[in-house]
């Protein structure tokens, strides 16, 4: 099975606006609550994305109507003022915890017979406490696979009127939330006792500002004791909003504080009910400059340029957390996530699987029950990313190109279980390190031109044929055979080659003139054709590209290494013009030449490059034509530079 995954180059910076998506909490609190309540509720913003997908289709199983405004993310639910009238169902609900929990809850007092499953992982996440405070109010709830976690086998029960339950608090604040928002059913005062310390209470209290939009006032006593009183009904607010998500929120304020900003996001702000607008608070700690309205925050670097090094309890903001274990890549020194053991719970066992990806980067992590210490390189090392199915471990990776460093996300899909549109937001606010990719034939000047616009731009330079000629050499001194695909393309993966200033190193042997022999120039054009050669010269080409900007040039700067170069030329001239610039280059270095043998071997390069299976040479049809046979390099020059300040 092949592996999706998206690249991301490094990125200059990020400065911008994004607009973001609905909450994910609340969407889905809201969807329930309107399902029960009372009369038509108008939903405007709801989140769109898989999470919220499980739970409207389980409300639609349920019986419950709801429709959407065309294309839009405005929905309208007809509540059915009670439990639900479906009494017989199988719900599939993925892996969204915001519908499991709360569904296992409403359904279990519902008085029907249910089966809820969920995805592989779903199945790993506990729910055990939950179940057992909903059966000391009498229901009747078994488990179909592993005792303590779903799938779940609800059945009709008599639900005992009124009393007290206890419920733990310190795995799963859902489990209370669940509780809280199924009560109501019953239609008796109920007293829930929270057993051991609550973690992520702000969770509670959007539940809690919820249910009070829905007419249900829950009287609380510290984070202990929660009354929801007897006769309470919900009834639909009418029309009710859903706020931006705040934890989306952090990695677009994450990139303003790392990549200079300012970023600002809209749809949460000073008047949020969402815990993690309180991510803004770590972030000011860290040394990030926030400003905050009351619909938007805006984050930009710190004023030294870097952040600082922290030590934080991150209890009260267990998802937006996980953006200050990457954040702290860009730290001064050593960052420690304290509380954090709910991650261990969550789409994956977040504390481990954060731990192994940003040691892939170079960090040094040190992980504990409950804990994160992340040291951060002193550079940045590309990697793969693997997500694990986390919508968040995406998205909070893609910080790493901020870091003047590319990276890999596998996998990336996973976002759209909260964002499906995050990687394009994140584009839309980050500004790829620039390439100007020029491909063309032997001997065209790509090579003349290349260094001369980089040169005047200030950027790096890539003369990626001296990769292949330098295999070529390496493979003639090693005596390898040019058709041994698999011991030259491990030859090439670590070719211990070096540039510097305008000499090329094999070891530690000046190999600038070796290189430029026509045994190489054939050799580099043989194992140039090798796939696996090219595959394994790559990551070293991509290396290459850092700030301000890079000129490439070969044959597939811009088809292959460099697809998103923003500009690209194709540069040519006739084959006869090409021999005889070559010659007289040959003659000026007083190496010996014959215009015949010259000719025949551009005749022969340029059809083996461009009959190659792989990465041919061709103009693109995003590139631009430059043929230089009647042009001289300053003109070809200038007119590489018009294109790139255009
Ligand atoms: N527009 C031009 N007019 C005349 N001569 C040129 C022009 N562009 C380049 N040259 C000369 O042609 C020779 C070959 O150019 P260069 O080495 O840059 O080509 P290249 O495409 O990089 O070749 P290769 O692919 O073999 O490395 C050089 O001596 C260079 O000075
Ligand atoms: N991107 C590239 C660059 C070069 N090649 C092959 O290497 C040979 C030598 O390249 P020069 O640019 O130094 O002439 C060339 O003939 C190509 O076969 C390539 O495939 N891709």
């Amino acid at each position: 099975m092949t592996m999706d995954f998206i690249d991301l180059p490094p990125m200059l910076d990020a400065t911008g606006q994004v607009r973001l998506p609905g909450s994910k909490s609340i969407s889905n609190r809201t969807l329930l609550l309107a399902a029960l309540a009372e009369g038509r509720t108008e939903i405007r913003d709801l989140l769109a994305s898989d999470d919220v997908e499980r739970m409207l289709d389980a409300l639609r199983t349920l019986g419950v109507s709801w429709a959407r405004e065309g294309d839009s993310d405005h929905y309208r639910v007809d509540g059915v003022a009670g439990p639900f009238p479906v009494k017989a169902a199988d719900l599939f609900l993925g892996n969204a915890g915001t519908a499991f929990r709360p569904l296992t809850a409403a359904l279990a007092l519902s008085g029907g017979e249910y089966r809820l499953t969920g995805v592989a992982r779903m199945h790993e996440r506990p729910i055990g406490d939950l179940v057992d405070g909903l059966r000391q109010v009498g229901a009747n709830v078994r488990y179909l696979g592993v005792e303590g976690f779903p799938p779940l086998h609800i059945l009709p029960a008599a639900i005992r009127p009124g009393g007290m339950l206890r419920v733990r608090g310190d795995v799963s604040s859902q489990f209370l939330t669940a509780l809280l928002m199924a009560l109501p059913l019953t239609g008796t005062q109920t007293t829930i006792e929270v057993v051991g310390e609550l973690i992520s209470k702000p969770y509670i209290s959007i539940t809690l500002d919820l249910m009070a939009r829905f007419g249900v006032e829950v009287q609380r006593e510290g984070w202990t004791r929660f009354t929801v009183p007897g006769g309470a009904r919900y009834r639909s607010p009418g029309t009710l909003f859903v706020e931006g998500d705040a934890s989306s929120a952090s990695y677009f304020l994450a990139a303003g504080a790392i990549g200079g900003g300012p970023v600002r996001v809209e749809g949460v702000g000073r008047s949020s009910i969402q815990g993690d607008v309180r991510f803004a608070e770590a972030l000011a700690e860290l040394g990030a400059r926030v400003d905050i309205g009351d619909n938007w925050i805006e984050a930009r670097a710190p004023e030294s340029g870097r952040l600082k090094a922290f030590d934080l309890d991150l209890n009260h903001i267990p998802d937006a957390a996980m953006t200050l274990a990457v954040a702290a890549l860009f730290a001064d020194g050593p960052c420690t996530l304290r509380n954090i053991a709910s991650w261990r719970v969550k789409e994956t066992d977040r504390i481990a699987a954060m731990a192994k990806e940003l040691r892939k980067v170079g960090a040094a992590v040190e992980e504990g029950a409950d804990f994160l210490r992340v040291t951060p390189p002193a550079k940045l090392v590309p990697a793969a990313i693997d997500t694990y199915d986390d919508h968040r471990m995406a998205m909070c990776f893609s910080l790493v190109s901020l870091g003047g460093c590319r990276v890999r996300i596998n996998e990336p899909k996973c976002v759209n279980k909260t964002f499906p549109t995050y990687f394009e937001c994140f584009a839309s606010i980050t500004r790829p390190v620039p390439v100007i990719a020029i491909d063309g034939p032997s001997a065209s000047g790509k090579g003349t031109v290349a260094a001369r616009v980089a040169a005047a731009l200030g950027y790096h330079y890539l003369d990626s044929g001296s990769l292949y000629r330098l295999v070529a050499l390496a493979a003639r001194r090693a005596e390898l055979s040019l058709d041994d695909e698999p011991a030259l393309a491990a030859l090439a993966a670590c070719l211990p080659a070096r540039f510097s200033a305008a000499r090329v190193m094999l070891d530690d042997e000046d190999v600038t003139d070796a290189i430029r022999s026509e045994t190489c120039s054939v050799g580099a054009s043989r194992v140039a054709a090798l796939p696996a050669v090219r595959a394994a010269l790559l990551g070293r080409q991509h290396d290459y590209r850092r700030a301000p900007g890079l000129v490439a040039e070969g044959r597939d700067m811009g088809s292959i290494v460099f697809p998103d170069a923003t500009v690209k030329i194709f540069l040519t001239a006739t084959v006869e013009a090409r021999a005889q610039r070559r010659y007289k280059q040959l003659m000026e270095k007083g190496m010996g030449a014959s215009m015949e043998s010259l000719l025949k071997d551009l005749h022969e390069r340029d059809a083996r490059d461009a009959a190659r299976t792989v990465a041919p040479l061709k103009k693109l049809p995003d590139a631009v034509l430059l043929d230089t046979t009647k042009v001289d390099v300053e003109q070809a020059v200038g007119f590489v530079l018009d294109r790139v300040r255009s």
